[in-house]
């Protein structure tokens, strides 16, 4: 894709007019989000408003009925039209350029703290023990140093939360998805739990999108884009 509507670089993902429903309810009704490189944006909105729908429409997970999500390729070479992929496409891109970092922090208990930090790259085809070796420094980056024969269960909260985060990061994705990234952490946990994920999802590529209830999160992205009924009411 080269249209010439998206030559302005200050942007890395685009939606425009995106609308998903299921069965009966409008999910998402006409949602337009920019996402520009180095910010963290927050998802905002009651239950049911069409947070986690808008999410998964920008990262690919879920389709959405109708509008565009446009990702732009690094180094100038164009754009990719989510929708125009198809589903292994899809699975690619949101591999090689997306990490995600989900409430649960969707760990893999039976495997050692390094192989679920691994598990993108090894999904990629690297090596085994080249991906051992990123997964490695990416637990030291994390304040992690020594845990990684340790399964996930032998990790206290705070901890298994930041190989969630080490994980989602070891590619150098350019877009982090985060959905309720700290949920059952304490507050003081938490809050260096979510300055790691800021300082570190953050950069002059690539961005993060928080989905949270929580006003002190919002309140240290640098905008927060709020739903209402499916509706985005700002910030977008
Ligand atoms: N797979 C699905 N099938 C049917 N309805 C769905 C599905 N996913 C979401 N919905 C509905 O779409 C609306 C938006 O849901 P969504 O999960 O996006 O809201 P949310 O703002 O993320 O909510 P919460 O804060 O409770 O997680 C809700 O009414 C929900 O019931």
């Amino acid at each position: 894709m080269t249209n010439h509507h998206y030559s302005d670089p200050h942007w890395l993902l685009r939606a425009e007019h995106v609308s998903k429903t299921f069965g009966q309810t409008r999910a998402l009704v006409d949602a337009s989000v920019t996402v520009r490189p180095g910010e963290a944006v927050a998802i905002m909105g009651p239950s049911g408003s069409g947070k986690s729908t808008l999410l998964h429409a920008l990262a690919g997970i879920e389709p959405a009925d109708s509008g565009t999500v446009i990702l732009r390729r690094p180094n100038e070479s164009g754009f990719d039209d989510l929708a125009a992929l198809t589903d292994s496409e899809r699975s690619g891109l949101r591999l090689r350029r997306f990490g995600f970092v989900f409430q649960q922090g969707m760990l893999l208990p039976e495997l050692l703290a390094w192989e679920n930090v691994a598990l993108p790259l090894l999904l990629a085809g690297v090596p085994r023990g080249a991906a051992r070796q990123r997964a490695t420094d990416e637990l030291d980056r994390f304040g992690l140093a020594g845990t990684d024969e340790r399964r996930i269960g032998q990790l206290s909260g705070g901890e298994a939360h930041r190989v969630a985060i080490a994980r989602a990061l070891v590619t150098r994705p350019t877009l982090v998805f985060a959905d309720e990234p700290t949920g059952a952490l304490d507050s003081a946990t938490a809050s260096d739990v979510l300055g790691e994920l800021l300082s570190a999802g953050t950069g002059s590529d690539c961005a993060l999108i928080i989905v949270t209830h929580d006003e002190r999160i919002a309140g240290r992205c640098d905008r927060t884009v709020r739903l209402s009924d499916g509706r985005i009411e700002a910030g977008a």
